[in-house]
């Protein structure tokens, strides 16, 4: 009773998602290809930013490589913020000079405050581009988040004071012919607050739209987001008076209470058509105390097959990727469809019977 009550009320979720769309109060133009799903893969910044133990670059240079190899087109590789706050992000200078970039391929890296855009601006005067080599980087991401104590948490500033600061940084950028994202912490739930209001959430997302974002991607930073508390996030972040086009937005969910796959269907289902997601799962915050890794990318391209949507990244690369950067941390692998896909390819190597149902997968 109690998992048909679930069901249910998930599928009443998608079908007043879906009824806003139709009544014409959420219509909006989607990217080109509607079916087209974006990957950001965050696995080298929110992925590593959060392990124990230091990170050499060329280790996370390696990573990059390897994702762009495995098909991925928006890989963020780094942040330049402070290595007292966040230690292992230290070294993405060496990180961005030692990965390979593929062209066309964007590599943002995080940029709190105009210290962290000086120091990029600067490597990349000293590394400019030739009609051999690609840009160091096009594109940083700036952050803030849905609440004051979050935002003082982790930038040691209120979200006032960091919507300022980001207009300098966003300005600055753009003027230099960087793309601008934008990040919204804490949307859902704040590991020091609780429940958060949507209408918070959208009057930042517009102010980060407004500077010159051309994209916001709402980070469910505690991964505590239940689907009816997703719907109504963005059911009112898109809706009405000054609503955000599907198209500005992405989804960022930590997968701690495991809803970020059923979150991403709801999202799609709404319009929304980029997906940030972690290799192996990796990933936390530093400053959001028990959220576990993001959504892995190998679990997210797994529930996309067969869908209908085109999406970047080739699922087997990216779950050797995944299994690959898990052995090097000495972790587990927390994604569950690249230990699956990897097992049974071992189970194949191996002569295992059975496996004719499976292999058509
Ligand atoms: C914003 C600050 C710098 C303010 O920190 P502050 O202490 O107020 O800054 P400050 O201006 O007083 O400077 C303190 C020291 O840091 C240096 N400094 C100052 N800025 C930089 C810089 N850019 N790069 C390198 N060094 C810097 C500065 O030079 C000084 O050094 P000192 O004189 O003491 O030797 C700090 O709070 C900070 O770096 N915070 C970043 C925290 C962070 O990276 N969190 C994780 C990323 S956000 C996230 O994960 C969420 C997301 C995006 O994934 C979405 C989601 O899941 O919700």
């Amino acid at each position: 009773m109690h998992h048909r009550g679930a069901a249910s009320s998930l599928l009443s979720s998608v079908k007043r998602a879906r009824d806003l769309f139709r009544t014409g109060r959420c219509t909006y133009a989607t990217s080109a290809n509607p079916n087209h799903v974006r990957i950001v893969e965050v696995g080298p910044r929110d992925g590593l930013q959060n392990e124990k133990a230091i990170i050499p670059p060329q280790l996370k240079a390696e990573l990059v490589t390897r994702l762009g190899r495995a098909g991925l087109k928006n890989i963020e590789s780094g942040s330049f913020v402070s290595p007292k706050w966040v230690p292992q992000m230290a070294g993405t200078a060496e990180v961005l000079t030692s990965m390979e970039r593929l062209e066309g391929n964007h590599y943002p890296v995080l940029v709190p405050n105009v210290k962290g855009l000086d120091m990029l601006l600067s490597l990349l005067s000293e590394h400019p581009p030739s009609p051999s080599s690609e840009p160091l980087t096009d594109e940083i991401a700036v952050f803030t988040a849905a609440t004051d104590a979050f935002s003082l948490a982790n930038t040691n500033c209120t979200i006032a004071e960091s919507l300022e600061r980001l207009q300098d940084v966003t300005g600055q950028a753009l003027s230099q012919g960087l793309r601008v994202r934008g990040y919204v912490s804490v949307v859902a739930v704040c590991p020091y607050t609780g429940k958060v209001d949507p209408l918070r959430v959208k009057a930042i997302t517009r102010a980060l739209l407004d500077m010159g974002c051309y994209e916001v991607s709402l980070g469910d930073t505690v991964g505590a987001g239940t689907p009816a508390a997703i719907t109504e996030l963005l059911t009112t972040v898109m809706g009405d008076d000054r609503g955000v086009p599907p198209s500005k937005l992405a989804v960022h969910f930590h997968d701690t209470y495991g809803t970020s796959l059923i979150n991403i269907f709801l999202a799609l289902s709404m319009g929304i058509r980029t997906i940030d997601a972690a290799v192996g799962g990796l990933g936390g915050c530093p400053y959001s105390p028990g959220a576990t890794g993001n959504v892995a990318t190998e679990d997210v391209l797994y529930a996309l097959r067969d869908s209908g949507h085109e999406v970047d990244g080739n699922l087997d690369a990216v779950a050797e990727v995944g299994a690959w950067i898990s052995a090097q941390l000495g972790r587990p692998n927390a994604s569950r469809a690249g230990k699956a896909l990897l097992a049974r390819k071992e189970r194949q190597r191996d002569g295992g019977a059975a496996e004719s149902v499976t292999a058509k997968l």
